[in-house]
């Protein structure tokens, strides 16, 4: 391998993990994974003149939710050009010294590399990342020499706000409590984060994840990811990889809006496998709520107790310390509902009528 001083210190840390795992050290081979087309979504239908069109998209969207807790779309409104700057931006980015990531403040210090906490090799991660909150996205000093890179992530950053507040609000309205709570009110600028991801080419063993087996700890996701792949999610108790596919964004809801939907829609397990010769690079657009907003569901009997985001990212932050994992939403189950927890089959799919003629 050869060694860049940009890199990271993987490759030292997964040592020293290795040497206290004697079982990692049979040699491992890449398995060829069941690839599969996630559902996919063109956003145009939002905005037809056909109020049945816009009603059959809404439903679209819904379903996926539930059944895949991941959808794909298109026409989403960020422009390829815009994409492709963000992108050289983010390769300018991580070419920069470790040091300088590491130690000069860059991007609020936001700077996180590997799993720091992972005391064996399956909680670690072959990946760098910069996991920027939104309030800081248009901050000059944040940006170092890194003057160009301000603009296009203020461009991209509001990009994807919008479409994330589009598609919680579609989800939102379809489970019918939208006049009591809306999402866009307790989500704005001020809580949500943008993660740019980098995961270096990994020649050690196919073994080692790009990025470890996680749900987000979000209300949703909007993703977008380059074409190289290795983006696995959780179907029907199997990993299926994503295909990448150029002009659409991903989405995923997180564990927030599994609570607050009451198991409707689904926070689903995901994971990066790492790649032997070729660098990946993805952006993560989170949409999370303030720290002090209440998650429920408006639906009862809820599946979960009442809680607070901070108690949520406090909760996963104790169980990751103390167990290098992280629980999530059963930490929040009510007593006696853990039979209550819906797993998706076709036979408990929720039928969609959309309760609204969505907006053009
Ligand atoms: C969406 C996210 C959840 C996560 C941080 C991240 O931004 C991307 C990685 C996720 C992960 C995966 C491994 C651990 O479970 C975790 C606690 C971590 O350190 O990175 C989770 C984060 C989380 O749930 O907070
Ligand atoms: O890079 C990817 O494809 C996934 C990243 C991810 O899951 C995350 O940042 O939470
Ligand atoms: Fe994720």
């Amino acid at each position: 391998m050869v060694h860049s001083d940009s890199d990271p210190p993987l490759l030292n840390h997964y040592g020293t993990l290795l040497c206290h795992s004697p079982q990692w050290d049979e040699p491992q081979t890449r398995v060829t994974m069941e690839e599969c087309q996630l559902p996919l979504i063109d956003l145009c239908d939002l905005g037809s003149d056909d109020e049945m069109v816009r009603r059959a998209c809404a439903a679209a969207i819904c379903k996926a939710s539930s059944e895949w807790g991941f959808f794909q779309v298109v026409n989403h409104g960020i422009s390829s050009q815009l994409v492709d700057k963000m992108r050289s931006e983010q390769v300018k980015l991580f070419r920069a010294p470790f040091e300088t990531k590491a130690t000069s403040g860059l991007l609020n210090n936001s700077y996180r590399w590997g799993s720091p906490r992972a005391t064996c090799p399956n909680q670690f991660s072959w990946s760098e990342a910069f996991h920027v909150p939104l309030t800081k996205v248009s901050d000059e000093a944040c940006y170092g020499d890194f003057k160009s890179l301000r603009e296009v992530m203020t461009c991209f950053a509001a990009a994807m706000s919008e479409l994330s507040r589009l598609l919680a609000g579609i989800l939102t309205e379809n489970l019918g409590h939208w006049k009591q709570a809306s999402i866009s009110n307790i989500c704005d600028e001020t809580t949500c984060f943008l993660r740019l991801n980098h995961y270096p080419a990994c020649p050690i063993s196919p073994e080692i994840f790009g990025l470890v087996p996680h749900t987000d700890s979000d209300f949703l996701t909007i993703l977008c990811q380059d074409q190289v792949g290795g983006l696995q999610l959780m179907k029907d108790s199997k990993w299926v990889t994503v295909k990448p596919s150029k002009d659409a964004l991903i989405v995923n809801i997180g564990d927030l809006f599994q609570a607050w939907s009451n198991d409707v829609y689904k926070s689903v397990e995901h994971k990066v496998v790492s790649n032997a010769t070729t660098d990946r690079y993805s952006i993560a657009y989170f949409l999370c709520p303030s720290y002090d907003s209440l998650i429920e569901s408006f639906v009862k009997p809820s599946i979960y107790r009442r809680f607070t985001f901070r108690e949520y990212r406090e909760q996963v932050q104790e169980d990751v310390r103390k167990t290098g994992y992280k629980v999530g939403l059963p930490r929040f189950l009510l007593k006696g509902s853990e039979d209550l927890t819906t797993t998706t089959t076709e036979s408990n799919t929720r039928l969609y009528i959309p309760s609204i003629a969505a907006k053009s």
